[in-house]
């Protein structure tokens, strides 16, 4: 497994001006921050082609070299994607741990990831992006093994590390199953009660877990720094109408998400690809905000998203002058965009309106059938819904078509209910 930068340690940034592949600067000093370490330099430089053999040039290398050792570094973070012998190589040449973009992200995602599922899915990737730098001489198991019984005989180290991986992964991957089954009938579960779902996307650090506890209530971990939320989470939410929601938080979205990552998260992503609606949350006192849209709104394509409507949620308006809280509408008058700051609940109120707004249309048509002896049934049910048609046949039993606040669905489980559309 992979060692975790611990706090404060010393990060060397190196940042290629490449033709294709382009990663921002700003972002990986975010990224290393969120990791527990310190950027201390950044080695910048610009080239046609990456080098096969160490990714920077020869030149480079030696800058690099002197920097490590005049400003005491431990690690070394390159903001691209390395193969895994570029990523030896340079080890080998600077004498200090190197992770690229990829390996750092998936460290942040494991010190954040809080629930069963979340470090499940976090471990996969893990081992899936470890085994693939496994060679002969490698001894990041070097800690895992030794444990009797473990090491088969006449194994080489290599064979053991590799038969380890094999036997974690597959454990990993039985139990992810089970726990995506059990995801999976949670859904259907709230599909079938007919409760609405609404779930929070956007780019990482956006507010999305702060808005979050702001209208729930929950405690969740908020922290100022990328991905705090890996985990979707799910609460229910009462609306101004009387009606209720359930919110689903879910984990932030980055720009070149690594795509071992995306297939990792797969199912807690399956949460905003089945949502009926998606609140995308928008640090609008951002200086990169309409990019931040564009890449979170590529994401929700990848993940078959793309089509679920979205109500903008522009938060941390504290932040800027000139905002009050306020909502946009379109000509047709749904509301599309919400200005709100999560932190000092300004708007939040707003925000629950234009949710009412949005979901107001609650009421369903059913055909519902009550056997002779259930007129209390019958009187129980005028009180809530609008009787459409009520025949009664010779034997006292009696077909009804009724209009019902999909709210009050719970009073009908003891009746025979078809769904009319
Ligand atoms: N000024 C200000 N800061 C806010 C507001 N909402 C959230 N923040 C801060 O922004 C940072 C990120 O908030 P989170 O709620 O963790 O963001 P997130 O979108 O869940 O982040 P990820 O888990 O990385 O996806 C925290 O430091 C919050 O305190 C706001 O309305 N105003």
């Amino acid at each position: 497994m992979f060692e975790r930068p611990d706090a404060g340690e010393r990060a060397i940034l190196v940042h290629l001006n490449l033709q294709v592949g382009q990663e921002d600067l700003d972002e990986l000093k975010e990224l290393t921050k969120s990791a527990g370490a310190q950027p201390i330099h950044v080695v910048t430089g610009s080239r046609h082609r990456p080098d096969p053999k160490y990714f920077v040039g020869i030149g480079k290398l030696d800058e690099i070299k002197v920097a490590v050792a005049e400003l005491q570094a431990d690690i070394i973070i390159v903001n691209h994607p390395l193969s895994p012998s570029q990523e030896r190589n340079l080890e080998k040449a600077l004498e200090v741990r190197v992770v690229d973009r990829n390996g750092l992200i998936l460290d942040i995602f494991a010190q954040r990831a809080q629930t069963f599922e979340g470090k499940l899915q976090v471990e996969l990737a893990q081992l899936k992006h470890l085994s693939t730098r496994l060679i002969r001489g490698w001894t990041h198991l070097e800690r895992q093994k030794g444990g009797i019984g473990l090491r088969g005989p006449g194994e080489t180290q290599l064979e053991t590390d590799r038969r380890l991986l094999a036997v974690r992964i597959k454990q990993i991957q039985q139990r992810l199953e089970k726990v995506e089954k059990q995801r999976h009938q949670s859904r259907s579960k709230r599909k079938k009660a007919e409760i609405p779902t609404a779930s929070l996307v956007g780019y990482t650090n956006a507010g999305k877990s702060t808005l979050f506890n702001t209208l729930t209530g929950a405690g969740i971990y908020a922290a100022d720094q990328l991905f705090a939320t890996l985990d979707p989470t799910l609460r229910q939410l009462p609306l101004a109408n009387g009606g209720e929601i359930i919110l689903a938080d879910t984990v932030g979205f980055i720009r070149h998400l690594p795509h071992e990552l995306v297939a990792a998260f797969r199912s807690t992503l399956q949460e905003a690809a089945e949502a009926d609606l998606l609140l995308h949350v928008i640090d609008a006192a951002a200086e990169d905000r309409d990019d931040t849209i564009l890449q979170v709104n590529q994401v929700l394509e990848e993940i078959g998203a793309g089509k679920i409507s979205q109500l903008k949620v522009f938060n941390k308006i504290d932040l800027l002058d000139d905002i009050e809280p306020h909502i946009d509408y379109d000509a047709d008058g749904r509301p599309v965009a919400v200005w709100i700051s999560a932190q000092s609940g300004a708007g939040c109120d707003l925000l629950q309106q234009a949710l009412s707004e949005l979901f107001a249309s609650s009421k369903v048509i059913r055909k519902c059938y009550l056997p002779a002896g259930q007129a209390g049934q019958k009187a129980k049910l005028f009180a809530f819904v609008r009787i459409i048609s009520d025949v009664t046949d010779d034997h006292g039993d009696c077909e009804l078509t009724i209009e019902i606040d999909k709210k009050h669905l719970g009073l009908l489980k003891h009746i025979r209910v078809e769904a009319v559309v």
